[in-house]
């Protein structure tokens, strides 16, 4: 340490260059605990302080609602946050600002790129990290007073954090010398019943992102189910489809039944009315034969027995041709029936 004759001179106001600080730095424990800090962590005027392994509150699992608090010999020098997963964190430098020295806050862009959310305060006080001894009197730096921040995973992917990573940026002012009064900050403990690490309740964390993270895999599961009921009903359309078809199907062979048999009666008609006609015919020509030559009896009975024959022959063709229409009739009906019942079992 150096006597108050080596300090460097205070200018009030001023930011502290790299220089400055490492001299503070290296000198006395003005800033920082002896031991706490790191030379690398010196960047520009300013100095990026580190996460710490302890002092955490955590989710018990990247995505848990469940939080625990770190302290003690419990380190942890890594963990992985989920999206919408909030922690408290500290850093590895301990405070044990002067009465006359403040320091600014600012967050790193890496971790913003990364989708990491630090929420912090503005400033570290003069006198922060120093107790007043009751004895003598005097302000002295306290065994471990450390930087707590809030972060939240607000991006689309896990972000694991470890030991040493840089989380936030300060810069060193020079101010008059403020009145000596404590500095506190909220607290460990207090930092933690925000987490609902006490409990170690189910709804750890900070409640806006844990709400935001419940609100995404509510409506995730809400759009499941709407796919579900879209695919249902897509089957239930598609299912109807096909009965309207087999439908559609059968009223096609019931009609073509229909129209068969009207053209076998038709077809029956025409028939009996051809029959009838050569019956006419037939008999007309026996009496006219009868009436014309009496004394040609055996040719005029070969003409009547010829004519007899003939109407025999067309009587038995007309019985075939409607026999045939009534037999495709029927075939046609009894196909048709079968292709109802198949696709009536299907269903
Ligand atoms: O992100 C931060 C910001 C500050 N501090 C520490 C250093 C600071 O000196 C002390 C108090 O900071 P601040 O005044 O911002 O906190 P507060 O709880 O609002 O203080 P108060 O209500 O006593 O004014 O807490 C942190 O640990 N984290």
């Amino acid at each position: 340490m150096v006597s108050e004759n080596d300090r460097r001179e205070l200018r009030p106001g001023c930011l502290l260059s790299q220089q400055d600080l490492l001299k503070e730095l290296e000198t006395s424990e003005r800033i920082f605990r002896a031991g706490s800090w790191s030379g690398e962590k010196l960047l520009g005027a300013g100095y990026s302080v580190r996460l710490g392994d302890d002092l955490l509150v955590i989710p018990d699992r990247p995505g848990d609602s469940r939080y625990t608090a770190i302290r003690g010999d419990n380190v942890v020098p890594e963990f992985t946050l989920a999206p919408g997963d909030t922690a408290l964190i500290s850093t590895i430098e301990k405070f044990s600002f002067d009465f006359d020295i403040t320091a600014t806050i600012g967050d790193k862009f890496g971790l913003a790129a990364r989708g990491l959310l630090v929420l912090h305060g503005s400033a570290v006080h003069p006198g922060y990290g120093r107790e007043r001894d009751e004895e003598s009197g005097i302000w002295t730096p306290k065994r471990d007073e450390r930087l707590y921040f809030i972060v939240a995973n607000v991006g689309p992917d896990s972000i694991t954090m470890r030991k040493g990573d840089t989380i936030a940026y300060l810069q060193f002012f020079d101010v008059e010398r403020v009145q000596e009064k404590p500095v506190v900050n909220l607290g460990f403990d207090h930092l933690s019943r925000l987490f609902r690490a006490d409990h170690h309740a189910e709804d750890g964390g900070l409640s806006y992102f844990r709400n935001v993270k419940d609100l995404r895999s509510e409506v995730e599961s809400e759009r499941r189910r709407i796919d579900e009921r879209i695919s249902e009903t897509e089957r239930k359309v598609e299912n109807n489809h096909t009965e309207m078809e087999r439908r559609i199907t059968d009223t096609q062979t019931a009609v073509d039944r229909l129209s068969n048999t009207s053209n076998m009666i038709v077809v029956f008609g025409v028939f009996l009315i051809a029959a009838t006609l050569l019956g006419v015919v037939l008999v007309m020509l026996g009496e006219l034969i009868d009436e014309l030559s009496a004394g040609m009896a055996v040719w005029k009975l070969a003409v009547i027995g010829g004519l007899g024959v003939l109407y025999a022959l067309a009587t038995v063709t007309g019985v075939w041709l409607v026999a045939r229409a009534a037999n495709k009739a029927v075939l046609g009906r009894t196909s048709g029936d079968g292709a109802g019942g198949r696709s009536g079992a299907g269903q």
